[in-house]
């Protein structure tokens, strides 16, 4: 058969595989800040009040308050390259790059802010991918994280004339692998304290009460998260959820009352986080500043905030393992 001579251009097929984390601001600052929380607070899979009773809220209230808190949080944890959580993000993507073999194309983007889902599937359609893995960097299932990231997705498809076939991620929650990964960094990191922990809290970012209500399977992957932390390192874990917004009831016990307790009881503690897979604000700023602020004022003494499993060996060992088994039949096992 003859190509005609004004054909476009095809690049030769290639596999996509786009991580998606939850976006930052731009910069530390409170425009920046508002523009991002702006974003953020305006997906209905975040707030799901009905927009007409949202949105005056959101503009005349939380817009106008919160970003000048969270913008001076935001300073505290800014690093040379950025915010922690891009900083991360981009180096988990960039020590994966040559991980699916010369056909694959690592990449990844932001469910809000820069670096968009649909720029970089656009980015990745027109380098030849024909396939792409979605890899929501959730490990616990979330309306609010991961649906955000996969609807985000399959809109920006929705513009497409050619659409690559899509896989999506499932969460890792209960994935052996994630919990030997969460063990191992956990063991390693509680070695080199100078001090020995009697009481381990795993605190997760929270949800109000009604998504766990309505048959959001959050709270339940985190509590499975957990049980299987403390079976794999064969002790108790005290679960406790984190960064309550606004007045409706929300996931307990919250992480800052449970760190005051046992600041006042003088327990040794250490705090991970299993809900997240790099450090990012909450980890850093509401846990590891302020949370050890809330322990040691409460009449606490020895207190650490243990770090993500990020872009160190055991994070990228388990990205690998969990995005090489989606792609299979997409490229031959390594
Ligand atoms: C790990 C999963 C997360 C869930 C579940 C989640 C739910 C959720 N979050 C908000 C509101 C805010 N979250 C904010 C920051 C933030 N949230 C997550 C992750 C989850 N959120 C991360 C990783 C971060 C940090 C981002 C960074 O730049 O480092 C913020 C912004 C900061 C602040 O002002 O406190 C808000 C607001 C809601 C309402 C919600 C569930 C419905
Ligand atoms: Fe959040
Ligand atoms: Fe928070």
């Amino acid at each position: 058969m003859v190509r005609p001579v004004d054909h476009p251009a095809l690049p030769s097929p290639k596999i996509g595989v786009l991580l998606v984390n939850l976006g930052t601001p731009d910069a530390p600052t409170i425009p920046a800040v508002r523009r991002y929380l702006a974003e953020f607070l305006s997906d209905r899979r975040v707030v799901e009040l009905p927009p007409i009773l949202w949105q005056p809220i959101l503009r005349g209230v939380v817009l106008t308050t919160r970003p000048r808190r969270s913008a001076h949080a935001y300073s505290q944890i800014w690093g040379e390259r950025g915010s922690p959580l891009a900083t991360i993000t981009a180096d988990q993507a960039e020590a994966l790059a040559s991980a699916f073999g010369p056909d694959a194309i690592v990449d990844y983007a932001m469910r809000y802010g820069a670096r968009s889902i649909g720029e970089r599937l656009d980015a990745m359609k027109a380098a030849g991918c024909e396939r792409i893995l979605i890899a929501p960097m959730y490990p616990q299932y979330s309306g609010a994280t991961t649906a955000s990231v996969n609807d985000a997705a399959f809109a920006a498809l929705a513009a497409m004339r050619w659409q690559p076939a899509i896989r999506t991620l499932p969460p890792w929650h209960d994935d052996p692998a994630f919990i030997d990964a969460l063990k191992a960094s956990i063991q390693g990191q509680i070695a080199k304290l100078d001090f020995v922990p009697d009481t381990l809290v795993a605190s997760f970012h929270g949800m109000p009460l009604s998504t766990l209500m309505k048959g959001d399977p959050y709270h339940c992957q985190c509590q499975k998260t957990a049980r299987l932390l403390g079976e794999a390192l064969d002790r108790d874990i005290i679960v406790s959820f984190q960064s309550r917004l606004g007045r409706a009831q929300w996931l307990e016990p919250p992480t800052d009352m449970t760190l005051a307790a046992l600041g006042a009881e003088g327990r040794k503690v250490a705090v991970v986080m299993p809900g997240f897979i790099a450090d990012n604000l909450e980890t850093l700023e509401e846990i590891a500043l302020r949370g050890r602020e809330t322990f040691i004022d409460a009449g606490g003494k020895d207190f650490a905030a243990l770090t993500c499993l990020n872009a160190d060996a055991d994070g990228v060992a388990l990205l690998r393992h969990l995005i090489a088994r989606e792609l299979e039949g997409w490229v031959a096992p390594a």
